[in-house]
Parts: structure tokens; C-alpha cells; sequence
């Protein structure tokens, strides 16, 4: 009973402790927030509140092990005194007592079995209280992946290039479908735009794409392989992402770029950085491509950081590329130099295609199977297609010129975007 009291204890301890932690670190990363709302004082007072717990528990905890302990060592400790006394008795006793060799024989008989019957608490307590500890370690290690690869898969084929999606659904919880029985192929080498207003569904399509999910129901074939069949790993080594928030790890800009190929040498690093339009803004810096980029990339900006994630995608040189919002960080200027510098991801698959970089998305995208989602509609005008998708379906699918002709949402949306577009194109004009 005394064990599972200090066990429940145990619990509390470590709880406490992970939350005053995660307290702290959450703190740190959004140290902007904190900035932004005036909370430091708030975030210093829920910090204090989270250590004193953990401090309570962690003295409840150490209390309890040396109250046990104390126990455990009056029990022990009384029994020897009590045996000790029985046997001053028995020796003080004239008929059938005991002789002072008795006496010293049951001493060094208890002493010999307490030794080891303390080192046996000792070893039972260490064992308690560790497993405790890595408790949550199982918990983790219980968890079942939701996407595995099957003992069946097989290693993905890359062929031409085409991506499929047949009457695909998916739900991140029961009940609340976020896409619904969703047609398109992409062919190889063509571009496929995706918009449509806020939660619609749409990174929810590379997700599936990238199989960080399963579908609840339908296929997604890559080059008419489905995504299920074949080992991750396989596929995702052709296929370059460039999320919508693009984190980077706490080392220089050289190993952020690296991360696209590990062993591409300096040189190769250079070349992709000049081609994602990054490379004079890094020799800028002091320490140039050794500059450490800080937590998560805090040291630089929203568009170098997104260019950095763009030249690792280069770097890694992948026969599809997926874009989330890859452009809304960076002007337009450096968004279509970007564009035209993407397409020589793909140059290292196919160098016999000629692509033209100075030109339209279109012609940037050549090559190279490339799914977009966009909030600028300039940024997709030339895509092979374009899918408006309104809560998880899909409501108008074509090109740019027909969409515009359907008078449909796509029209209510470019509408919408072009007001501010002729404001800046007159500002521009201005100047
Ligand atoms: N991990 C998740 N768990 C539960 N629901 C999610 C999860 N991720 C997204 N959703 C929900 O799924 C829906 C579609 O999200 P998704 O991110 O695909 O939208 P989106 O069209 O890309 O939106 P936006 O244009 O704002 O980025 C939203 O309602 C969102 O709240």
C-alpha cells in the first residue's frame, strides 16, 4: 500500500514537472506573443504557479520516500533490538538459557540477512520509481502509427509522373468530412492549382499527397501505383514539399539547406541558394552561410526562411513538388524568380527538357508534376488546372480563362483579388 501511495505520488511529481516545462518552453518560442499582448507579467506568474507545484510534488514525493524509509528501518532496526533483548534475557535465565556464543550467533545471522534484504529494497525502489519514469516512454511505444507501411509494400516505381486521386474522402474525425469524393489527375509534368476560401480543405489534399494520412475511402495513385502499396520512404524521396510555414533548425543556413541532400557538397549548396533568390541575402549576413538562423529560423525573415526551405527543395531535386502558399511570404518580384528557379529542381531528372525560366508558371512548372495551393490567384493563372474547392469538394475545375468565364466563385474570388492588384499596379506605375 505504502508503495502505490509513493507510486500515485511518483505520477503527480513527473506530471507537475513536464508541465512546467512545457510552460517554460512554450513561453520561449512565442516570446513574440508574449511581447505583442504585454503578458511577461502573466507568463511569469504561470511559470511561478507551474514551479511551485512541481516543487510541492517533488517534496511530497521525497517526503514520502524518507517517511517510508524511516518505517521500514524502525521495523527492521526494532526486530534486531527486540531479538537482542529476548536473547540478554534467555542469557540471564540460570536453567536452559542461552550462552553469550548464542547471542553473537544470532547477531551475525540477522546481520548477514539484513544486508542483503536492504539491498533488495534498494534495487525494488530503484525499479518502482523508474518505471514510473519511462511509463509515458510505453505509452508512446503502445501507440499504433496511423500510417505504416504494410509487410507486403513494395519499393514505388517513379515513372513519368502522374498523380491520381479516384473518389477520394477523408475525415480527421468521424462525422465531420473535411474532403469529400474528390476526382483530378495530374499528368506528368502539368501543374495543378488548388484554391478556394479558408478551410476548404486544401493543405488538407498535400497532407494526403505527403501520406501523413490514410484515406477513409478511395486511392491515391502515384504513376498508377497507390500511395498504400509502396513503402514511404520510397516515394518521399521524390517528392519535394515546401509547407506553408516553413521551420528551420538551430544551425547555420548552410545545414538548413543541406537538409535537402546531406551530401551535397558546398558548392551544390551555393547553387541552390543562388537559385531560390537567396544567395546575396546570406553573404549579407556576417558569418555569410555559417549564420546560425536561431530557434525554429527566428533570426530571418518570413521570405528568407521560405526561400532557405526553396533551395533545400531544389537541392533534393524531387519529380514532385508540392507547394503550400509557397509564394505568400515573398513579393512578386522574388516570387517569380523563385518560380523559374523551382523548375531546375526537376532539370537534374530530365535535362533534355527545355524550360524556359523567365516565363510563365506555366512553363515553370514543365517537367516537373507540380500541386499548388494558392491564395493569390496571380500566382496559378497559367496552371494546367485549377480546382476550386469549397468545404472539401470540388465546385468548379478548369483554366483560369474558363473559370473566369463560369462567373462562379473562382470569378467572385479574382474579382476580389483585383482590386488590390490595380491599386498596385497603379502605385507601381506611379513611381
Ligand atoms: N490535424 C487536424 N485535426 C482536426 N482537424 C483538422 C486538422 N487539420 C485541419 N483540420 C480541419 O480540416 C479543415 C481543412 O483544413 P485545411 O488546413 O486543409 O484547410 P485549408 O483549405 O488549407 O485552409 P487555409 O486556406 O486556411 O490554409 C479545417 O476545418 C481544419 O480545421
Amino acid at each position: 500500500m505504502a508503495h502505490k501511495w509513493k507510486r500515485t505520488l511518483r505520477k503527480d511529481m513527473n506530471k507537475a514537472e513536464d508541465a512546467f516545462r512545457a510552460i517554460g518552453v512554450d513561453s520561449l518560442l512565442n516570446f513574440e506573443t508574449v511581447k505583442y499582448y504585454n503578458a511577461e507579467e502573466y507568463e511569469t506568474d504561470r511559470y511561478r504557479a507551474a514551479l511551485l507545484k512541481s516543487q510541492h510534488t517533488d517534496w511530497l514525493w521525497t517526503a514520502s520516500y524518507h517517511y517510508i524509509h524511516a518505517v521500514e528501518k524502525v521495523i527492521t532496526r526494532g526486530g534486531l533490538l527486540a531479538g537482542a533483548l529476548l536473547c540478554a534475557f534467555l542469557i540471564s535465565k540460570e536453567e536452559d538459557g542461552l550462552t553469550v556464543g548464542d547471542y553473537v550467533l544470532f547477531a551475525s545471522y540477522t546481520q548477514k540477512l539484513i544486508s542483503p534484504l536492504n539491498y533488495l529494497q534498494y534495487m525494488f525502489k530503484y525499479i518502482q520509481k523508474a518505471s514510473v519514469d519511462i511509463e509515458k516512454m510505453f505509452d508512446i511505444m503502445d501507440e499504433k502509427p496511423e500510417v505504416f507501411d504494410r509487410p507486403e509494400a513494395v519499393d514505388f516505381h517513379c515513372r513519368a509522373g502522374k498523380i491520381e486521386f479516384k473518389n477520394v474522402s477523408f475525415s480527421f474525425k468521424p462525422g465531420r468530412p473535411v474532403l469529400s469524393n474528390l476526382n483530378f489527375v495530374v499528368e506528368p509534368g502539368k501543374t495543378l492549382a488548388i484554391v478556394g476560401p479558408t478551410g476548404a480543405g486544401k493543405s488538407t489534399v498535400i497532407r494526403l499527397l505527403f501520406r501523413f494520412y490514410d484515406v477513409m475511402a478511395g486511392e491515391i495513385l502515384f504513376d498508377n501505383q497507390n500511395i498504400t502499396t509502396v513503402k514511404q520512404r520510397s516515394l518521399r524521396r521524390y517528392i519535394g514539399v515546401v509547407p506553408q510555414d516553413t521551420v528551420l533548425f538551430n544551425d547555420s543556413i548552410r545545414f538548413n539547406i543541406r537538409y535537402g541532400r546531406i551530401d551535397a557538397t558546398d558548392d551544390e549548396v551555393d547553387a541552390a541558394a543562388k537559385a531560390a533568390d537567396v544567395h546575396d541575402a546570406i553573404l549579407g549576413f556576417a558569418e555569410g552561410y555559417d549564420t546560425k538562423v536561431g530557434e525554429r529560423g527566428l533570426k530571418l525573415s518570413g521570405g528568407e526562411k521560405q526561400r532557405i526551405a526553396i533551395a533545400r527543395t531544389i537541392l533534393k531535386a524531387p519529380k514532385f513538388v508540392f507547394l503550400d502558399e509557397a509564394t505568400s511570404a515573398l513579393d512578386t518580384n522574388t516570387e517569380r524568380n523563385i518560380q523559374a528557379s523551382l523548375q531546375q529542381a526537376t532539370s537534374a531528372l530530365d535535362t533534355n527538357t527545355e524550360r524556359n525560366i523567365q516565363a510563365s508558371l506555366q512553363q515553370v512548372c514543365a517537367g516537373r508534376t507540380t500541386v499548388v495551393i494558392a491564395h493569390r490567384l496571380s500566382t496559378v493563372i497559367a496552371a494546367d488546372e485549377i480546382l476550386v474547392l469549397r468545404k472539401g469538394s470540388i465546385v468548379e475545375r478548369g483554366k483560369h480563362k474558363d473559370l473566369l468565364e463560369q462567373k462562379g466563385l473562382y470569378h467572385n474570388m479574382w474579382m476580389q483579388q483585383l482590386t488590390p492588384d490595380k491599386h498596385e499596379a497603379s502605385d507601381s506605375g506611379n513611381e
